[in-house]
Order: C-alpha cells, then sequence, then structure tokens
C-alpha cells in the first residue's frame, strides 16, 4: 500500500530566499512526523529549511493551523518566512487576501501586499527568560554575557523570543564572523535549554541592518524572518535603532516594524520555484 503522503502536491517556495516547502493536509486526516518530514527533505529537489504543514484549524475563527519543521526533524512554533509563503499558498488556492493561522505560538495574521510581497504579523517579543526560553535568569534580556564563553564568540548578546528563541550578536562585520564555527556551539549553548537561532547584526544605519543568522535545526540560511524581527527588537532596546529598519539579508530584505501595539510586523518577497508531489519511494522504509 502506498504512503498515505505519496502523491500529495507540495510548493517549493522561498521566502527572501529562505528555502520553504508548502504541504497543504487541510481536508485531509494526516499529520507528519519528524522521520516523514526528514524523508521529504531527501526528495530530489525538496531540500528545504523549513517545512510548513498547513491543516484544519481547531476553530473556526481561523482559516488553517500550521506545523513547522525544520529540515533536521525538529519543531518550531514560529517561522515568519514560512508564514508568509503559506499565506500565498492560501491566497493562490482560493484568492484570500489575509488569513489567520493557529500555530504552537499563538494565531498569526499574514496577508498580501502585491502579488509576490506578504506581511506577517509574528504578535508580541517574549522578553522574560522563561518565555524565550533561557535556563536562568540572567537580569536584562538586551545584555546577556555568553557565559560559559565561546571561544570568538562575542562576549555579549541580546536574547528574544519571536515564539521561538534568539541570540542576537551585534558586530562590526557580520559577513566576516565565522557562522559555519560559531553557530554550532552558540545553537547548543547550556544557556539555551531548547537550543537557539543565532543571528550577528551589522548595523549599517539607524534602519539599516545587515543580518546573517545559523538557524536551529538547519545551519546558515539565506533569511530568517523571525531572526530579522528579533534583531530589530534588540537594536531599538539597545538603542542601535527606531522601530523600523531594512534587514538585508543574502537572500533578500525585510521590512521589520515593532508597532506602538507591540506586535511585531515583518513584509517581503514570496517566489513560487516549482510545484511537484510527493514521491512513494521517498517514503520507502516508513510505515504507511
Ligand atoms: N526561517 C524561519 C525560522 C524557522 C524556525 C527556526 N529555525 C527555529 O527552529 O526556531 C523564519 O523565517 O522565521
Amino acid at each position: 500500500m502506498p504512503h498515505a503522503l505519496a502523491g500529495r502536491p507540495v510548493l517549493r517556495m522561498n521566502g527572501a530566499g529562505n528555502e520553504i516547502l508548502v504541504l497543504d493536509l487541510r481536508g485531509a486526516a494526516l499529520s507528519v512526523s519528524p522521520q516523514e518530514a526528514r524523508a521529504i527533505a531527501t526528495q530530489a529537489g525538496l531540500a528545504y529549511d523549513q517545512l510548513m504543514v498547513i491543516h484544519d484549524p481547531r476553530e473556526r475563527s481561523a482559516d488553517a493551523a500550521l506545523t513547522i519543521y525544520n529540515v533536521d526533524g525538529s519543531l518550531s512554533a514560529a517561522c515568519g518566512n514560512g508564514t508568509r509563503c503559506a499565506a500565498f499558498a492560501l491566497a493562490r488556492a482560493e484568492g484570500a487576501p489575509a488569513v489567520v493561522f493557529e500555530t504552537d505560538a499563538g494565531r498569526v495574521a499574514s496577508w498580501r501586499e502585491e502579488e509576490f510581497y506578504f506581511r506577517v504579523d509574528m504578535g508580541r517579543p517574549r522578553l522574560a527568560w522563561r518565555e524565550i526560553p533561557l535556563a536562568r535568569d540572567v537580569g536584562d534580556l538586551a545584555d546577556v554575557a555568553l557565559d560559559p564563553p565561546v571561544p570568538g564568540a562575542p562576549a555579549r548578546f541580546s536574547a528574544v523570543g519571536m515564539g521561538n528563541p534568539h541570540a542576537v550578536f551585534f558586530v562590526a562585520d557580520a559577513e566576516g564572523v565565522d557562522l559555519l564555527g560559531l553557530g554550532p556551539k552558540i545553537e547548543r549553548h547550556p544557556l539555551f535549554p531548547e537550543r537557539v537561532n543565532v543571528s550577528f547584526a551589522e548595523m549599517r544605519a539607524r534602519d539599516d541592518i545587515l543580518l546573517r543568522v545559523f538557524e536551529r535545526g538547519v545551519g546558515p540560511t539565506k533569511a530568517c524572518g523571525s531572526a530579522a524581527c528579533a534583531t530589530l527588537v534588540a537594536a531599538a532596546q539597545t538603542g542601535r535603532a527606531e522601530r523600523r529598519a531594512r534587514v538585508r539579508l543574502p537572500g533578500g530584505d525585510l521590512t521589520i516594524e515593532w508597532r506602538d501595539d507591540d506586535h511585531v510586523h515583518m513584509s517581503g518577497p514570496v517566489a513560487l520555484e516549482f510545484e511537484t508531489t510527493l514521491a512513494a519511494r521517498t517514503f520507502e522504509g516508513l510505515a504507511a
């Protein structure tokens, strides 16, 4: 018997270069296990940073629910670029210009601004150590000592939760940072019980930030939306920026605004690369 996910259509997309796969399982009594999520990434052309699985919502007042996988099979409660891509998928399927998703981080709204340009309301930043989470109370979250230190890494960072955990290091030269060397050590540093997304931010101007991110569960990516939000929050909190900035990532630019209602909004491009189906052989060896 073929695996239940075989033959299902998927959209290969990117959000500002963040590699996203969208699998719409609405109307099907199906879910994706971590093993299946990892297997999907091995199908030719389908390697992804995040897999966004769209389900029926629990409550009628939402349009859909999202389950978010990193490529290592770990779950994340938030993914800004992936949410914008999932909103594109619903707009494409049903013409919905605005959608509300249920996520493990709460309700998230996203809407179309132009044909391939979407905004997402990422909600309030989480600015308490237990919410991020950190392993212990470290005092001022905007200025935390990386203790124990990681050789070669900056000594201090800002900790911000965007529904997922972020450590933001402000540096003089973001492109010169050894992302592959430092990223894994900081991602698994004992201060972060659920690991962490690691950002290196260079302030080019008060409204212009250059960002490089080593994502939890993935590695270096061309863009990370929640990291861009966390960086703007950290920059505003430490007096480096106002509450709106362009954040430049290797795959594209995002505009981030920390609004007066305390919600952080992100806008940026999405692209549909191709549509295909999940192959039966992708799931060989896994229970149907
Ligand atoms: N690329 C995402 C963030 C995805 C989740 C992250 N790797 C985590 O595990 O928290 C984004 O655009 O926000």
